[in-house]
């Protein structure tokens, strides 16, 4: 079930009409539901209640406060990628124990950090990374509770800029390499081995992957319990997709229906970082037509959202659904591009729309909550967009527009010389 529905040809989120938020708070505005998002966590608690399991919520995807604490105060773990994120993570209120900690580039500051802190787990990504949190935690009196990241080589038959699990990919060390690298973290003073990790990709649509990398990272599983390595998980890795047009993505249930057998009788947790698929539908981007603009080629719908707002657009040519917050009864729909006001020709949100628009018109730019707001910038000097959360019939303002003042803040002129 959707949280963003039309009632009387309105589009609603939850109870709230969108257009009463978009009037009230401006455009370009993301909003989010927490039924939503609460809905998507319980369903992968519950699709894994068979085996001891933690869903660790990938920061990456939606990583506003707000959004933390809604899944924190259902228990949810979170999967990080940096010392700001999980800044992110304790503010929220989540339980630090249930941190896993990926990344290719850790730096010894952020390792640090997250050993004071107490995270739950390490995931390991190179080498270089491993022997630097064994000499920072031996420094600290501490051991890290680790896992590698193994690169199990399979394509995920997603985009090429969201495969990560290929040996051309940066993440992650391959099989070879991982036997060898656990065998030395066994006997180094710093590390506790506690866990194998893989992630091979995001938007995947199909189970064969996943099942494909589990085979290859349980046969390590097994050649490594035989030299008397033990685990106590296993990170799955997140990735499963949403439906952007018209893909069929894998609901929790059926991919954990899928996997768990792989696991049985193992006694392994299984742990899995879900980021698109908690906070993807769980979202939607406002924004208001300003002008528009026909040329001999094209009818241009200038909107105020732009790349810097929602960038998957032109880094990925991804179609999200662009809708009108008020249905429209017997206006003439026409063929639009919807361009932001940004100087880029890559500066669209959609292509080839057939809608019936006119200046000032309300639009919503759907399954927009993960990896919207998260992947904006301040191009063209554009404060970046206001966040919402939408509760019922509540509407809480969770990040406030910024403005041009916030843009310059930390910016100085060059002092006078002198003389
Ligand atoms: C290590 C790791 N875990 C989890 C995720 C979350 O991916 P998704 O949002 O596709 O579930 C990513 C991003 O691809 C990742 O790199
Ligand atoms: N930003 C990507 C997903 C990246 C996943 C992180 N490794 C997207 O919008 O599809």
């Amino acid at each position: 079930m959707t949280h963003f529905e039309y009632q009387n040809g309105e589009l609603y989120a939850e109870n709230v009409p969108l257009s009463s938020i978009a009037e009230q708070h401006g455009t370009p505005t993301y909003v989010y539901s927490r039924a939503a998002l609460e809905q998507q966590y319980r369903a992968f608690d519950e699709a894994l209640a068979s085996i001891p399991h933690q869903v660790c919520y990938a920061v990456k995807a939606n990583s506003n406060v707000a959004v933390l604490q809604v899944l924190a105060r259902l228990g949810s773990g979170f999967d990080i990628v940096s010392a700001g994120e999980l800044r992110r993570v304790l503010k929220a209120g989540g339980d630090p124990t249930k941190v896993v900690f990926s990344g290719v580039g850790k730096t010894a500051d952020e390792l640090r950090f997250a050993l004071d802190t107490g995270i739950g787990c390490f995931n390991v990504e190179s080498e270089a990374e491993l022997r630097q949190l064994d000499t920072i935690a031996r420094s600290l009196g501490k051991r890290a509770d680790i896992a590698l990241r193994v690169n199990p080589d399979v394509d995920a038959k997603t985009h090429p800029y969201i495969s990560t699990g290929l040996k051309q990919n940066k993440f992650g060390v391959d099989l070879v390499t991982a036997e060898r690298l656990y065998r030395e973290a066994a006997n180094m003073g710093g590390l506790r081995i506690v866990g194998i990790a893989s992630h091979i990709g995001s938007q995947l649509l199909d189970v064969a992957p996943y099942l494909d990398a589990l085979d290859r990272v349980l046969a390590l599983v097994d050649k490594l319990e035989k030299a008397g390595i033990e685990f106590e998980h296993i990170d799955v890795g997140g990735g499963l997709g949403v439906r952007y047009r018209d893909e069929q993505p894998l609901e929790p249930a059926s991919w954990a229906a899928a996997i768990l057998p792989k696991l049985a009788g193992r006694g392994l947790a299984v742990h899995t970082e879900p980021g698109r698929a908690i906070a993807g539908a769980a979202g939607v981007l406002l924004t208001r037509v300003e002008l528009l603009k026909q040329t001999e080629e094209k009818n241009f719908a200038v909107i105020d959202a732009a790349m810097n707002d929602l960038l998957r657009p032109a880094l990925y040519q991804a179609w999200m659904d662009i809708v009108p917050l008020r249905e429209k009864s017997g206006a003439k729909p026409l063929n639009y591009d919807l361009v932001g006001p940004v100087c880029e020709s890559g500066d669209w949100i959609g292509k080839e729309r057939e809608l019936a628009l006119e200046a000032g018109d309300l639009l919503a730019v759907k399954t927009a909550g993960a990896y919207g707001f998260v992947m904006s910038s301040n191009y063209n000097t554009r404060g970046r967009a206001a966040e919402i959360m939408v509760d019922g019939d509540r509407v809480h303002l969770i990040r406030t527009r910024e403005s041009f003042d916030d843009l310059i803040r930390n910016e100085r002129l060059l002092e006078r010389r002198h003389g």
